[in-house]
């Protein structure tokens, strides 16, 4: 069977295409990269965006069939070369726009009106290439850099929707209930009115911006500018304890009754709701910044044209990799307005204290595929633990953090890590970044006790003496080590380097088991002694040459995860996003009975929903669900939920939960959304027989499966096949 990639139309809710002013109304199609298109697998055929068919021979992996690409490659350059002319056009005009300081009253060394941030927020919503929207954010950015480059590093915030860096654990997320409040006083309407805007636009920005429109002010109130934008938002989120709530209130309403416009009371809504959702990747926003700061230095001006083309393309790079080494703007943007970004790398580098973005692993489902993949490499095999990421530092002064897979500080949770791991260093270790999993241990049999122990452990305010499961570390890996980044030594290096730092505990502090099998049968043995261990599976990695470096932040094919459950089922579990409910039946009345679940597609930032789960739930976690899932019901869907009117649930919630599921395999559905005209032109994916596992903490939502891995995941079952 063929199978089709077709450039789909993004999902936009009636809503907020209604609530666009006439005239204003530019065309969207979403277009996945090209890059994208080459990563997909199995690809037989393809349906460029003007319909033109082209035949492929076979499966497309890794940029080895370059010729059977070009064809492919051709005729969407003919697509784009067409889009461009229109393209440009739109841009000069909103590029224009964008540049008029004068239209907002900008001057120089004054902070950034709020408004024309805003304006860059809508030209980045109502486009959809990549590169037109980069170019709408490095022209404001450049304004930035130009006028008031002190608000340089808000205004990244701002376009991020964060308010501080991602391992500080300081959230936005007001809910909804007290936005809808707010919005009501501040425009003078009544609350029921509002909440019956929000079943029908299902986006609080617009219901926002709606009642800012139908509301006639007597006074003009002083504008918003984005530090007094930013700082609000950070307070409010750093507000707790008593009244808590009203305070917060209290402070939404100001800053929505300073709003101007319509535009800028939707985007202050979403942001305080911590989704903005205008389709601003962060990989975007690195991009712009890079070269918006090239492009102001003098230095850049002087090079001859073909000197300036290699640098902006070189940028862009320069600034990607130190951000997964150090991802801080807070560190990042000073050093940048220092140095610029030739001199960023050697200012600034990966420092203990400041969690690195870790390296994930593809999952495979046989030892053959390992083999495939590895062929002409040296690999080794780890035992691949199953309890929880750590990301242990130490710093010269001898502070001690340990950081999540979410790059969140665990400090709390493991003191008796931080207590114990001092036994394990040698006298010349003075400071270090390790990469390990934490494992529930029991110090009796001399065994790794299954992950479900662990997962009772108290996640805050820990106190020694209360802990009840003990934990093992187990090392993998050192990124850091007296002064000196190893990121880019080969991982042979590395662990050679982590041998001569640490000396094993027992049943404290260990390295992660390992061998250099090169054949089935000795993999096959070493998997079995893993499994006997109480451990998950084998991780396998490339350990001699350019492809073993670490590689933060990233899903590398150098690392490669096989586990002993899923050898015979879709290869690996899933980590889905609970986004509705079916009202129980017979005993299970007073609970939700069964749930729709989504993954993520952070191309188009909408949760996609991919199956109906009822199996696997005993009666007490049904009701551990029920509890916390009450509190998160919402009126209405989401406008950035994509999902079949046939798989309607009684009640929706906001997106507050993943769930790790297993299932029997991947199939095509007419009613389900996953994956939407990646794997079927108009079909999505859903998963057959969903088991439930366990609640995944240590993820959030945007940290679900995302729909390119279900595609993946989908298409290898036929890989396997053939
Ligand atoms: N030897 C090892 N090397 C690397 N990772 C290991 C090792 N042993 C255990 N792990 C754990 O395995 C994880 C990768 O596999 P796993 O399927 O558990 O990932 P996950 O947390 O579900 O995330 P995802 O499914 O998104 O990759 C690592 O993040 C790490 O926590
Ligand atoms: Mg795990
Ligand atoms: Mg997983």
């Amino acid at each position: 069977m063929d199978k089709f990639i077709i450039r789909r139309p993004a999902k936009r809710s009636k809503a907020e295409a209604n609530s666009e002013e006439e005239g204003e109304n530019i065309p969207k199609t979403r277009v996945p990269k090209k890059a994208k298109l080459e990563k997909k697998m199995l690809v037989k055929k393809v349906v460029t965006r003007k319909g033109k068919q082209v035949s492929k021979k076979s499966k497309n992996d890794e940029g080895e069939e370059i010729n059977q690409d070009k064809e492919l490659e051709e005729a969407m350059e003919e697509d784009e070369a067409e889009e461009d002319e229109k393209d440009l056009a739109i841009k000069i005009a909103n590029g224009n726009a964008l540049n008029n300081n004068k239209s907002f009253n900008w001057k120089k060394g004054e902070p950034v009106p709020f408004t024309a941030l805003c304006k860059t927020f809508e030209a980045i919503e109502k486009e959809t290439k990549r590169l037109v929207i980069q170019e709408y954010l490095m022209t404001f950015l450049k304004n930035v850099l130009e006028l008031t480059p002190d608000n340089l590093l808000q205004t990244l915030y701002l376009c991020l929707n964060r308010i501080c860096p991602e391992y500080e654990n300081l959230e936005l997320g007001v809910g909804e209930g007290i936005l809808m409040k707010a919005i009501a006083e501040s425009t003078g309407r009544n609350l029921a009115s509002i909440k019956k805007d929000m079943k029908t636009l299902g986006d609080l920005g617009s219901v926002a911006k709606a009642s800012k429109q139908s509301q006639s002010t007597l006074w003009t109130p002083k504008a918003l500018t984005i530090p007094s934008v930013f700082n609000k938002m950070k307070a409010i989120a750093m507000t707790t304890g008593q009244d808590s709530q009203t305070r917060k209130l209290g402070e939404i309403q100001g800053l929505l009754s300073a709003c101007t416009t319509g535009e800028e009371a939707k985007f202050l809504t979403r942001s305080l709701e911590g989704k903005l959702r205008i389709g601003l990747a962060e990989q975007t926003v690195l991009i712009s910044l890079a070269q918006a700061i090239l492009l102001k230095d003098p230095q850049y001006q002087k090079l001859s044209k073909s000197a300036k083309a290699s640098e902006l393309a070189e940028a862009p790079n320069i600034l990607k990799a130190v951000y997964s080494e150090v991802p801080s703007y807070d560190i990042v943007v000073p050093k940048l307005l220092e140095f610029g970004v030739k001199g960023l790398r050697k200012n600034c580098k990966l420092t203990p204290g400041i969690p690195v973005k870790p390296m994930l692993a593809h999952p495979t489902k046989s030892i053959t595929e390992v083999l495939d993949r590895l062929e002409g490499h040296k690999f080794t095999c780890e035992f691949k633990y199953d309890g929880e990421r750590g990301q242990i530092h130490i710093l010269e002064n001898g502070t001690m953090k340990i950081y999540s897979r979410n790059l969140e500080d665990n400090s709390q949770k493991f003191p008796d890590i931080l207590e114990k791991i001092p036994k394990a260093l040698k006298p010349t270790t003075k400071s270090f970044v390790i990469d390990c999993e934490v494992v529930a241990w029991d110090s009796e049999s001399h065994c790794i006790r299954p992950f479900q122990i662990l997962s009772t452990r108290k996640r805050k305010d820990v106190k020694e003496e209360d802990i009840k499961v003990t934990v093992c570390v187990f090392a993998f890996d050192i990124l850091y080590l007296n002064g000196e980044s190893l990121l880019q030594k080969p991982l042979s290096e590395r662990r050679q380097s982590l041998y001569d730092a640490f000396q094993p505990v027992r049943g404290e502090f260990a390295f992660a088991h390992h061998m250099d099998a090169t054949n089935i049968e000795e993999i096959q043995v070493f998997l079995d002694e893993s499994v006997k261990d109480n451990c998950e599976g084998l991780m396998v990695k490339i350990s001699e040459g350019p492809e073993s470096t670490y590689e933060p932040s990233k899903r590398s094919r150098n690392w490669l995860k096989l586990k002993k459950d899923y050898l015979s089922g879709v290869g690996d579990s899933l980590d889905l996003v609970v986004i509705g409910a079916y009202l129980g039946r017979g005993k299970r009345t007073k609970l939700y009975g069964a749930f729709l679940l989504a993954c993520y597609d952070p191309d188009n930032e909408e949760y996609q929903a991919i199956c109906k789960i009822g199996t696997g739930f005993s009666d007490a976690t049904l009701e551990e669900h029920y509890k916390f899932l009450k509190e998160h019901e919402i009126e209405a869907p989401k406008s950035y939920y994509n999902y079949d009117k046939n798989t309607k649930p009684d009640v929706w919630f906001e997106p507050c939960q993943v769930w790790e599921v297993l299932a029997a395999d991947l199939s095509i559905s007419p009613i389900y959304k996953a994956a939407v005209g990646v794997c079927d032109p108009t079909k999505g994916v859903s998963l057959r027989f969903p088991r439930f596992i366990k609640v995944r903490d240590d993820k959030t939502p945007e940290d679900a499966t995302t729909s390119e891995q279900i595609a993946e995941m989908y298409q290898r079952q036929f890989q396997e096949r053939e």
